[in-house]
C-alpha cells in the first residue's frame, strides 16, 4: 500500500512567495503544477503543466492524525498479533512532515503512539485465552552506522543474518512490557538520543533513520506438549529526509551526512526499482546489500510483510521539485508485490518439563478461579440474584473441558 500525505503550507512559505502547486483530488489522486512553466503560453496546454498520480489513499491537509493512522496502519494490528509481519514507513523531503506522521506531538499524537495503543487494547481483550509477550526495540542508522536508541552508550551495532535468512541486530536493547505509556516514555527518551540537526529547511531535521521494532509472540494459554508460538513483528520508519545540498545550504558535515542519507535512499529506491519490475520479462537483481537501510528493509520490500509507504509532500511551490521526485517514487513503489506468511515456532516440551506445564496450568486455574469470584462479587454488587454456584460450576466445567 501506497499512501501520500501532503502536510499544510507553513508560515515560512507563504512568506517567501510561495503558491500551493500540489493538490488533492479525491481520495485517490492528487495532482501537481509545475510553477516554472509560463501559464501564459498557450501553445503548452495546461495538461503538460499537470502531472497526476493515483495512490491507494491520499490526504491533505484536512486530514488528521486519526484519518492517517486509521487508513494506513490500524489494519495491519490484528495480522501482527496473529504471526504476520507488517512495515510502515514515512518518505519523503526534509520538512515534509514524516516525524510529525510517526511520532506527532504530545496534543496530536501519530502512528507509534495510536498503533502501540490499540495493539495492547486488543491484547486486553483476548488475553483470557492467549498469553502475549511483546517487546520493542529502537534503533537509528546514522552516516550508515546503527545506534541503539534506547541504549546509546552501547555504540555501534551489527546486522547479522540468522541461518533462515532473518535480519537480526546483536546486542540491541529488547523492552519487554505490555503497557504503551511506559513504551511512549521509552520512544520519547529514545527520540531526545536521535541525532537532530537544524537545516534551513527543517528547524528540528532528523538526520537519521529511525527504526521502531516491535515482536509480538503469542501462544495459548492452555499449555500443551507441543506449543505453537506465533510471531508477528511490526516495524515502524520514519527516515532521514531526501535533500538537495543546494536546497538546505548544507556545508561539510551536514554534506557528507547527506551523501549517507542519500546513498541509502538511493539503495532504497534501486530496490524499489527493481522489485517494481518483477514480473515483467526483464530479469532484475534486488541489491539489498547497498545499505544498512535495505538489509533491515529486505523482508519489508520483497519479502515477508505487509507493507506501507506513506510519502510526503509539502504543498508550496518552492518544494515543487522534492514533490515531483516523491511523488514518481511512491508511484514506482506501488508496483512492489509482497507475499506474507505466519511465522511461526513449534516447541515442543521434554518430559522434564511436564511438572512446569502442571504448575502453569494450576496458575492459570486460580487465575480463572479468581476471575469468577470477581465477577461473581460484582453481579451480586449489583443487585443481580445470579445463581453464583451455576456460573462456577458451568465455568469450571468449561475450563476441564479446555484442558481436556
Ligand atoms: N500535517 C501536518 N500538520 C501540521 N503541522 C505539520 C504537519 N506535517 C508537518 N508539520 C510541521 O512541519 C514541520 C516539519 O515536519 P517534520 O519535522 O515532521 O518533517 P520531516 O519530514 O520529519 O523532516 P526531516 O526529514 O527534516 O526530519 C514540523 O514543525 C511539523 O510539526
Amino acid at each position: 500500500m501506497v499512501a501520500l500525505r501532503i502536510r499544510p503550507i507553513n508560515d515560512a512559505e507563504i512568506e517567501e512567495g510561495a503558491s500551493i502547486v500540489a493538490h488533492k483530488v479525491d481520495d485517490q489522486m492528487v495532482v501537481i503544477l509545475d510553477p516554472s512553466e509560463d501559464p501564459d503560453d498557450i501553445l503548452r496546454a495546461n495538461r503538460s503543466r499537470e502531472k497526476t498520480f493515483v495512490f491507494d489513499v491520499a490526504f491533505d491537509h484536512t486530514a488528521t492524525q486519526d484519518d492517517v493512522y486509521v487508513a494506513t496502519t490500524k489494519n495491519l494490528i490484528e495480522g501482527v498479533l496473529s504471526g504476520y509481519n507488517a512495515t510502515v514507513f514515512a518518505y519523503g523531503p526534509t520538512g515534509a512532515g514524516k516525524t510529525y506522521t510517526m511520532l506527532g506531538i504530545d496534543s496530536e499524537p501519530g502512528i507509534y503512539v495510536r498503533t502501540l495503543n490499540d495493539l495492547f487494547n486488543s491484547i486486553e481483550a483476548s488475553s483470557d485465552h492467549m498469553a502475549y509477550d511483546v517487546s520493542m526495540s529502537y534503533l537509528e542508522i546514522y552516516n550508515e552506522v546503527i545506534r541503539d536508541l534506547l541504549n546509546p552508550a552501547s555504540g555501534f551495532l551489527d546486522l547479522r543474518e540468522d541461518a533462515k535468512g532473518g535480519i537480526q541486530i546483536a546486542g540491541i536493547t529488547e523492552v519487554s512490557t505490555n503497557n504503551a505509556e511506559e513504551i511512549m516514555e521509552l520512544l520519547t527518551k529514545g527520540n531526545r538520543e536521535r541525532t537532530q540537526e537544524p537545516t534551513a529547511a527543517n528547524k528540528t531535521s532528523s538526520r537519521s533513520h529511525a527504526v521502531l521494532q516491535v515482536t509480538v509472540k503469542q501462544k495459548s494459554r492452555i499449555k500443551n506438549i507441543n506449543e505453537e508460538v506465533r510471531i508477528g513483528r511490526l516495524f515502524m520508519i520514519d527516515l532521514a529526509g531526501t535533500e538537495r545540498a543546494s536546497q538546505t545550504q548544507n556545508r561539510g558535515k551536514r554534506m557528507k551526512e547527506g551523501a549517507h542519507i542519500n546513498r541509502s535512499l538511493l539503495a532504497l529506491g534501486n530496490c524499489i526499482n527493481a522489485l517494481s519490475e518483477k514480473g515483467s520479462n526483464r530479469v532484475h537483481y534486488v541489491n539489498y546489500r547497498d545499505s544498512k537501510l535495505t538489509r533491515l528493509l529486505k523482508d519489508s520490500l520483497g519479502g515477508n510483510s505487509r507493507t506501507v509507504m506513506i510519502a510526503h509532500i509539502s504543498p508550496a511551490s518552492s518544494y515543487f521539485e522534492e514533490s515531483r521526485t516523491t511523488l514518481i517514487y511512491a508511484d514506482r513503489a506501488k508496483n512492489i508485490k509482497t507475499r506474507v506468511k505466519r511465522n511461526l515456532l513449534n516447541v515442543s516440551y521434554h518430559i522434564a518439563q511436564y511438572t512446569s506445564i502442571i504448575a502453569d496450568l494450576r496458575k492459570e486455574i486460580e487465575r480463572l478461579k479468581a476471575k469468577i469470584d470477581e465477577q461473581g462479587q460484582n453481579q451480586m454488587k449489583k443487585g443481580e440474584k445470579a445463581n453464583i454456584r451455576d456460573i462456577q460450576g458451568a465455568s469450571y466445567e468449561f475450563v476441564f473441558f479446555k484442558y481436556m
